[in-house]
């Protein structure tokens, strides 16, 4: 079905525009996008910015085919030959900034820009919202549920409820990014190196004549893996009895039951019932594993409620966002350039809802952080000729929908968030390994306050703009209004 070439992985509207700019002869004009969301999700404080390694494959692959050029010719009429001749020879050839998959993002900032050759930079936006709406926001969800489980082994399970194949195996990339310890999917094991874990299916066991039969066998197979489903029948009268039955055995033995599992019913009180008849019979060391149906609200209930649980598998909730489905990310233009020229024109998209107001002009995104406490204290939107904050001058932070709210910091260290991926379209540096990601992202969360990343009721982090990009922003607004 599928061969891999993602360049018609597009809206048909970006290729109608495509031709539109080539049949105007506007082709080579520049254009500058950013991408960025107007809501984080979940209620969250934050969101954990992921899909970058997947663009920038997508921008690396980007050729039309002659299957891709035969699909255009067939579609639509209009399409002249010496068009689609012309996409033959189509390459990347712009340029791609993007924060670190794992940095921590706010809303109304930019966490990638594409600036390049209008043609190419409007081909790509579909694709590229896609692929990051989409990881960022089973990163966040993760990071959420990391939250509440602090150091206990976290397990992805969501493949099967997944929204098909690709957002199992790169769901699961995000998740493991945002602090989840393993998957049970072996292609994203595979695919990026994430460690795998697994117990057994219900169906194990139904297909014994006896759950102990069926526990005994599986523990001779995999003596150094063995972590038993204890629901099947009843948990506490069959399951864990005769999981202890194992576990004996497996120490007469010199081995050790890993875990068993809960599945169903009341995972507090099973738990601590589980713990008391593991410890009573001197398997202090065996662990015990819940999955049903969780997320960091069960999770963080279960905990209060002096649950005994030593790991967490988690599924539905997790790979399909299930209380909020979709991230809204957008790409939306903020300059242009016309063949030619050097200088960019910021532009600027009108709302009658103030929070659709674009912001106009290409922004270099600066984190800054206070040297008196080490923490971030904002993040700061500049244009790109102001060389005011890299020279570490004093700057006054505001609001930019309540600009009388304002703060001076003059002792602080400001690093750029977006960082140059893609220049003259030529891959700057490869990307990190999947745990460098994993580790950034953890170090990523020590820079900020608790205060704005508490999953419940966080305190809005401020992202500014300086006076400058505000002053634009202003005049742009009294221009078209
Ligand atoms: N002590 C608890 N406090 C809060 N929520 C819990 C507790 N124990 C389990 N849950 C959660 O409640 C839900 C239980 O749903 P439900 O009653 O449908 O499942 P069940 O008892 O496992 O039944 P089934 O056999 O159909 O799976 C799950 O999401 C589970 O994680
Ligand atoms: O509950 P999740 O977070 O999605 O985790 C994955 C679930 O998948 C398996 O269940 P199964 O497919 O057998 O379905 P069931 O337990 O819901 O009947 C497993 O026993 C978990 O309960
Ligand atoms: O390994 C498991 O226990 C598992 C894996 C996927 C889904 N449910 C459970």
């Amino acid at each position: 079905m599928t061969d891999g070439n993602l360049t018609l992985h597009t809206d048909k509207y970006q290729i109608n525009m495509m031709y539109a700019h080539w049949v105007n002869g506007t082709c080579n004009d520049y254009a500058a996008f950013e991408v960025y969301f107007r809501k984080l999700p979940f209620g969250n404080g934050y969101a954990v910015f992921a899909g970058l390694e997947r663009v920038v494959r997508y921008i690396q692959e980007l050729r039309f085919g002659e299957r891709e050029i035969a699909y255009l010719r067939e579609q639509e009429e209009n399409y002249d030959e010496s068009f689609l001749d012309m996409l033959r020879e189509f390459r990347f050839t712009g340029d791609l900034y993007a924060a670190a998959e794992g940095s921590l993002v706010f809303s109304n900032e930019p966490m990638l820009r594409v600036e390049g050759r209008i043609v190419e930079a409007q081909l790509v936006e579909t694709a590229i919202l896609n692929m990051v709406n989409y990881q960022t926001l089973i990163a966040t969800k993760a990071s959420r549920i990391k939250q509440v489980a602090t150091d206990d082994n976290l397990m992805e399970f969501g493949t099967r409820r997944a929204q098909e194949t690709e957002a199992a195996v790169w769901g699961a990339r995000a998740a493991y990014i945002a602090g989840f310890d393993a998957t049970s999917n072996m292609r994203a094991g595979m695919l990026f190196g994430i460690p795998t874990q697994g117990t057994h299916a219900h169906s194990w066991v139904q297909g014994h004549d006896t759950e102990l039969e069926a526990f005994e066998r599986y523990a001779e197979a995999l003596p150094d893996h063995v972590t038993l489903l204890v629901d099947t029948y009843d948990t506490l009268k069959s399951g864990m009895v005769n999981a202890i039955k194992v576990g004996l055995k497996l120490k007469a033995a010199g081995k050790h039951l890993k875990a068993v599992r809960l599945d169903s019913g009341d995972l507090a009180y099973l738990s601590k019932q589980a713990r008391i008849m593991l410890d009573e019979a001197g398997l202090q060391e065996v662990r015990i594993v819940a999955s049903n149906d969780l997320d960091e609200n069960i999770i963080f209930n279960l905990k209060g409620q002096g649950a005994r649980i030593d790991s967490w598998g988690v599924g539905t909730q997790l790979i399909t966002a299930s209380d909020q489905p979709s991230l809204g990310g957008v790409y939306k233009l903020v300059a242009r350039r016309s063949a030619g020229e050097t200088e960019w024109t910021p532009v600027i998209k009108i709302s009658g809802n103030p929070e659709k107001v674009t912001t106009p002009g290409i922004k270099n995104v600066y984190r800054i952080i206070n040297n008196e406490n080490g923490k971030a204290e904002a993040d700061y939107l500049a244009l790109p000729d102001e060389t005011d904050i890299e020279e570490g001058k004093p700057l006054t932070l505001f609001d930019p929908i309540h600009p009388y709210l304002r703060k001076e910091i003059s002792d602080y260290n400001a690093i750029p968030l977006l960082l140059p991926v893609f220049r003259d379209g030529v891959l700057r540096t490869e990307p990190p390994t999947l745990d460098h990601i994993r580790n950034f992202h953890k170090e990523q969360l020590q820079m900020f306050w608790p205060e704005h990343l508490r999953k419940l009721n966080p305190e809005h982090y401020p992202i500014d703009l300086s006076p400058k990009a505000w002053q634009l922003k202003m005049d742009l607004i009294q221009k078209y209004r």
